[in-house]
């Protein structure tokens, strides 16, 4: 990625997004101004959007969201105010929007429900979808306490098992950002406990800023650095 001057950003993304379909890579050109020399870049991530919505409803923007690497956010908000639809976008799951956004580093995303390959084993749902090599797939396993449930298939896991094997791919993809959709709920207090220490625990392992959705304060004071509040229609932050 390269910084340019006038606040314009010009980057060349591989976003590794661990969804069934598979980890792609997309390249956006935002703008083509000469570059300000050896200019220091800590941000993670930056975006700025003007417009985002669903055909003719505008739902968010104009919003600007930076993160430090490293840092985590969490983001709250009622219902439908657009949470899921500012992570998609920054995934790049989310076509209507127009902006700027800059990602310089890898990506990966742990969706509300695990979106699993039902008909392929744990070991095999982490490498379709980040294209890791085995080793490091069951080292992954094995930092959720997964270890044993290389061979085992989806359904032949609990619920809480199958949040661990999607929270061990998103960390297989070895991301600089992690984006997080409410991955915490209708979990119980122990099993909620459990994931918020694994995520803490891979964060103490490899820096990776993090974007927490999440409508429980406990969980964004335990695991943030900053909590933004979206709010109105079209969505902005408070
Ligand atoms: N595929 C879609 N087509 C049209 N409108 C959509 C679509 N998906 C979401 N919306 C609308 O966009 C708005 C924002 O939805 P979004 O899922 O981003 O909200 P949210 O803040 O994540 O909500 P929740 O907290 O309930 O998950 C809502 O009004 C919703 O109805």
């Amino acid at each position: 990625m390269r910084r340019l001057r006038g606040g314009c950003w010009r980057s060349w993304q591989t976003w590794a997004v661990p969804i069934w379909s598979a980890r792609w890579t997309a390249c956006r050109v935002v703008c083509s101004l000469p570059p300000v020399a050896d200019a220091p870049v800590t941000e993670a991530l930056v975006l700025r959007l003007v417009h985002g919505g669903h055909g003719a409803a505008q739902v968010l923007g104009p919003l600007d969201l930076r993160l430090a690497t490293g840092e985590t956010v969490a983001i709250c908000g009622p219902s439908g105010v657009g949470k899921t639809t500012l992570l998609r976008i920054l995934a790049g799951l989310h076509r209507d929007w127009r902006g700027e956004l800059t990602l310089p580093g890898r990506l990966a995303m742990v969706f509300q429900e695990p979106v699993l390959l039902p008909w392929r084993n744990a070991l095999d749902n982490i490498t379709l979808a980040t294209r890791c090599d085995p080793a490091s797939a069951r080292a992954a396993l094995a930092r959720v306490g997964l270890a044993d449930k290389a061979m085992a298939l989806p359904g032949e896991l609990s619920l809480g098992q199958q949040r661990r094997l999607a929270l061990a791919r998103a960390f297989a993809a070895q991301p600089d950002v992690l984006l997080m959709d409410e991955p915490f709920v209708s979990l119980d207090p122990a099993l909620t406990d459990d994931m918020m220490a694994l995520l803490e625990a891979e964060r103490a392992r490899r820096p990776m800023a993090t974007i927490l959705v999440t409508h429980a304060p406990a969980e964004a004071a335990r695991l943030a650095d900053r909590l933004l509040r979206l709010e109105g229609s079209p969505a902005r932050f408070a």
